[in-house]
Parts: structure tokens; C-alpha cells; sequence
């Protein structure tokens, strides 16, 4: 569902993403770990199409992104961590344009079940957006990929900034979407989420994918360690 072979970002001297090989098929969830300035947003945007590797490429369902770049959005859902959703429409109005973008007519029926099915609750389905957690929003982004049916999520440190209960739900409804053999890739800097949800984990560091675990593999201690040992080597070389 996204491969990535020897996917590659410089700018400049700089290098943002070296050689990123990844392989993350039908229902798996993979979380990508790693500090500030590791790589993971670059993936993400290479991923989106909204910037051009230097090297490398990235699939989506089988297709090129760098020269399937429409088709490719069909398969996909985003969520980044702000969610761009429109502050002074409702949730039912929000999923119905960004459906409507998707190319599906919704009945109002349809939209209330997906929202529900999105885990929020049937009193703000109505209200305006401007009103609304961030736990909330999520679930209206969640709604979107539903009724888009995405086959793909992209997450950019989506629980960042939510209460442990609200992360907790947001967790869950990740693996709803995998037992629809919806393929994720989250970038996090949550261990303790990542461990989980995820079914598998890389740990980025400098650009470069430094180690991959299966998660049921480790344990969160095993998990910290591992990502503590990558860390460390970086303090020592600077
Ligand atoms: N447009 C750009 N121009 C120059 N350097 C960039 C640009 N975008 C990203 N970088 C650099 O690429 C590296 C990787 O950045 P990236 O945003 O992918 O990291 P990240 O792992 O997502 O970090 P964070 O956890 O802070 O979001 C960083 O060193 C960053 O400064």
C-alpha cells in the first residue's frame, strides 16, 4: 500500500530524508519515531506529494506519487496535527464539503453514520467546528477518511496535545480503521501510543531509518531503551 525505495530530500548540503525504504501493506500501522528534525514530516510531505524527492521513490497503492500524483490522492486521508477544517461550518458541513472534494454525495443519513462511526458524539454533529476540541476535530478527520474510504492514512503527530482519554479513543479508532485494512503511517514523538497501536515501529534519526521493530516484539521498556540507545548516539558524535 506505500512503499518507499531509496526515498531521498536534500536541501542543499542539508539532508532531510536518506534512502527510506519502506513497506507498509493492508493493515498495518506503522508509527515512525524519532526527534525534532528526523525526517518525519519530510516523509509525510513526500508521501502527499507536497514536495519533490531528490532521489528515490514513493507508491501508493501501487502507483507512483511523483507521476500519479492525482490518482494517488484518491487513496488517501491526512490528518496533520492542526486539521484545516472550516471554524465556522458544522461537523455534518465540514464532512459534507470534504467528501464532496472526494467525489462522494453524501445523504445526511450517511453523514451522521459516519461521524458516529468516527466516535463523536450525536450532540455536536450540528455545531460549529470553532467549538471544538482537538480530540473532536480528529474525529471529524477520521469521518472524512470513512467516507472517503481511504485506503491509506497518513497521520502527522496526530496526538499531540490530546488528553490521555482523548488519545486513548484516537488510538482505538486507528485500529478500526486497520481491521478495514486501512494502511497508516503516523509520525509521533509518542512512545506510549506508538506501543499501542502500532503493529510496527521505525526509529528515525538525522534523515535515516535507523531501526524497525514488529511491535508485539518489545515491550514499551524494550521500546524506549531502543529508541534511548538511537538517541544517545547522536550526543555522543556532536
Ligand atoms: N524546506 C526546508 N528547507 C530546509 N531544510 C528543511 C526544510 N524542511 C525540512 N528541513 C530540514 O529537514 C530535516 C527534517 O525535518 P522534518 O520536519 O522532516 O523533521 P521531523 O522529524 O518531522 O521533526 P519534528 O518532530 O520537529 O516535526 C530538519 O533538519 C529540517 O530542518
Amino acid at each position: 500500500m506505500i512503499i518507499t525505495n531509496n526515498l531521498s530530500k536534500r536541501y542543499g548540503d542539508q539532508t532531510a530524508l536518506e534512502n527510506l525504504n519502506l513497506n507498509i501493506k493492508e493493515g498495518d500501522i506503522y508509527c515512525l519515531l524519532g526527534a525534532n528534525g528526523a525526517g518525519k514530516t519530510t516523509t509525510i510531505n513526500l508521501l502527499l506529494g507536497f514536495i519533490e524527492p531528490s532521489s528515490g521513490s514513493a507508491f501508493i497503492n501501487q502507483l507512483s506519487v511523483h507521476e500519479n500524483l492525482k490518482a494517488t490522492k484518491r487513496f488517501l486521508a491526512y490528518i496533520p496535527e492542526n486539521l484545516m477544517l472550516y471554524p465556522s461550518l458544522s461537523a455534518m458541513e465540514n464532512l459534507e464539503y470534504f467528501s464532496g472534494i472526494a467525489g462522494k454525495k453524501l445523504s445526511s443519513q450517511q453523514l451522521k453514520d459516519f461521524l458516529e462511526e468516527a466516535g463523536l458524539q450525536s450532540e455536536a454533529f450540528q455545531k460549529r467546528i470553532s467549538n471544538f476540541s482537538k480530540g473532536m476535530r480528529q474525529k471529524v478527520g477520521i469521518a472524512i477518511a470513512l467516507a472517503k474510504d481511504a485506503k491509506v492514512l497518513l497521520l502527522d503527530e496526530p496526538t499531540s496535545g490530546l488528553d490521555p482519554k482523548a488519545s486513548n479513543e484516537f488510538g482505538l479508532l486507528l485500529q478500526k480503521l486497520r481491521t478495514k485494512g486501512v494502511a497508516t503511517l503516523m509520525a509521533t514523538h509518542d512512545l506510549f501510543r506508538a506501543k499501542e497501536v502500532a503493529t510496527h515501529i521505525g526509529i528515525m534519526k538525522d534523515g535515516q531509518l535507523k531501526q524497525q521493530f514488529v511491535t508485539k516484539d518489545l515491550s514499551l521498556q524494550q521500546l524506549e531503551e531502543a529508541y534511548l540507545n538511537t538517541m544517545k548516539y547522536k550526543e555522543l558524535a556532536s
